[in-house]
């Protein structure tokens, strides 16, 4: 049986895939969605020279002799300005904040000056220009200052609103329906029968999605059952989900039915069987404009294939960067033997050395069943087919989870 190789698998996946449309969202709830285009600044900002400092707006020419002592003609609040100008020997009381008055070119900071009524003393002499932010100093009304491709987090969205945009164009989030399969599974929460487990997949997948930007839609559990499952499978059509996602039934077994129903849906298969581990029973296709991924039921290969196929696919749609940038250098912490034709994704403890350098340490159990050691795992060990026998010290590749 011939197996794809992942790059092929994924170069074929990503094949075609352009960001989505866009939509308008208030600016309360774009944190982590993806700007859909170059946004310019409506304002300059400050919008006009500024005190940086609680203190007194003086003339700098004023300092020049030993001890100064200068009259304070009014008061510069944040958000109320001093409407006059200021002449030799003056100066407005300023606070942090507020317009810097005409002919005033410094900020006397508090700390430094002696007030006695209208008179103040100046114990420091501040420099030339002190404590003023210039008009502008952040940036200018026409500014781009937020570009795709770009995930919004805080300090954009403080930005955005500063240069006083109100509402934001982002990418509309991927719909990603998620279905589990399978007569062994019960929801969590619920008591399976004696021979039955507790479904756990789409939960990972779910927030696995969540986190990258688009949004999960939990189809349920369908039993082995070629009518139901085609009932949960036109659901996701109804839904008019961008991606299906199965979870199981995508093996050789007499009941992994979901690419032989898929196919009678209409599925035009991408391909199927990766030279991967965990995960080779890996499906991709397209049933009309939903794109399908069948990932394997094993739980450790579903997680490990939505992160390497189902977070490409979903930065492509969301016109993300490509690539997975969490991969790095580690040092392997044990040793490893010979592997064979499939990608190996060895799940690892990570941890640091005195030097600084990341030590991945292979777990000796590697069985695609165990969840717990995958919530155990820093990194995942990347090692390509027919990589020798390899011992604890040699460099390797890794995905940080
Ligand atoms: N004769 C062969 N048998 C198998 C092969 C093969 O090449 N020849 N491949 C194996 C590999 S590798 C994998 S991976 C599994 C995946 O098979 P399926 O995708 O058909 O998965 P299932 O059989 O439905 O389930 C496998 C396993 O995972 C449990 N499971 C399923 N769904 C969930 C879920 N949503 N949450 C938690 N656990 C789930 C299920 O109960 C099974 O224990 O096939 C091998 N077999
Ligand atoms: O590919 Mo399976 O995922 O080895 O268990």
């Amino acid at each position: 049986m011939s197996l794809m190789p992942v790059a092929e698998a994924l170069e074929r996946l990503l094949a075609g895939v352009s960001p989505l449309g866009r939509e308008t969202v208030p600016l309360e709830l774009a944190n982590n969605r993806f700007l859909a285009e170059a946004l310019r600044s409506t304002r300059t900002q400050p919008p006009f020279s500024a005190s940086a400092m609680d203190g007194y707006a003086i003339r700098h020419q004023d300092l020049a002799g030993e001890r100064t002592q200068l009259q304070i003609i009014g008061e510069a609040p944040a958000g109320h300005g001093f409407t006059g100008s200021v002449e030799p020997g003056q100066a407005v009381r300023i606070f942090t904040g507020a317009p810097v008055p005409d002919g005033a070119d410094t900020i006397l900071i508090q700390e430094n000056a002696q007030r006695s009524g209208d008179l103040i003393t100046v114990l420091e002499a501040p420099r030339m220009g002190a404590f003023v932010r210039p008009a502008g100093l952040d940036f200018s009304s026409g500014d781009v200052l937020l570009a795709p491709p770009l995930k919004l987090a805080y300090r954009h969205l403080a930005l955005a609103a500063a240069m006083n945009h109100a509402e934001l164009p982002v990418i509309r989030k991927p719909k990603v329906a998620i279905l589990a399969t399978g007569d062994e599974l019960v929801p969590p929460g619920t008591e399976p029968g004696p021979d039955q487990i507790i479904a756990s997949n789409h939960i990972g997948i779910a927030a696995l999605v969540a986190d990258c930007g688009g949004q999960p839609l939990y189809l349920g559990i369908s039993p082995d059952d070629p009518v139901e499952l085609a009932t949960h499978i036109r659901r996701a059509i109804t839904e008019e989900a961008d991606i299906l996602v199965t979870l199981g039934g995508a093996s050789v077994g007499d009941h992994d039915i979901v690419q032989e129903v898929l196919g009678k849906e209409g599925m035009d298969l991408s391909f199927w069987r990766i030279a991967m581990r965990p995960g080779k029973p890996l499906m991709a296709g397209h049933l009309g404009r939903t794109r399908v991924l069948g990932l394997p039921g094993n739980p450790v290969s579903s997680l490990v294939c939505g992160l390497l196929f189902l977070k490409p696919l979903l930065q492509a749609m969301l016109g993300n960067t490509p690539g997975d940038t969490t991969q790095k250098q580690a040092v392997l912490g044990g040793d490893l033997p010979e592997n064979d034709r499939r990608q190996d994704y060895v799940r690892a403890g990570l941890s640091q050395d005195a030097d600084g350098h990341l030590i991945a340490t292979p777990f000796s159990r590697q069985d695609s069943s165990m969840l717990g050691l995958l919530a155990k795992s820093g990194a995942l060990i990347i090692r390509p087919p027919h990589a020798p026998a390899q011992k604890a010290g040699t460099p390797v590749p890794v995905l940080i989870l």
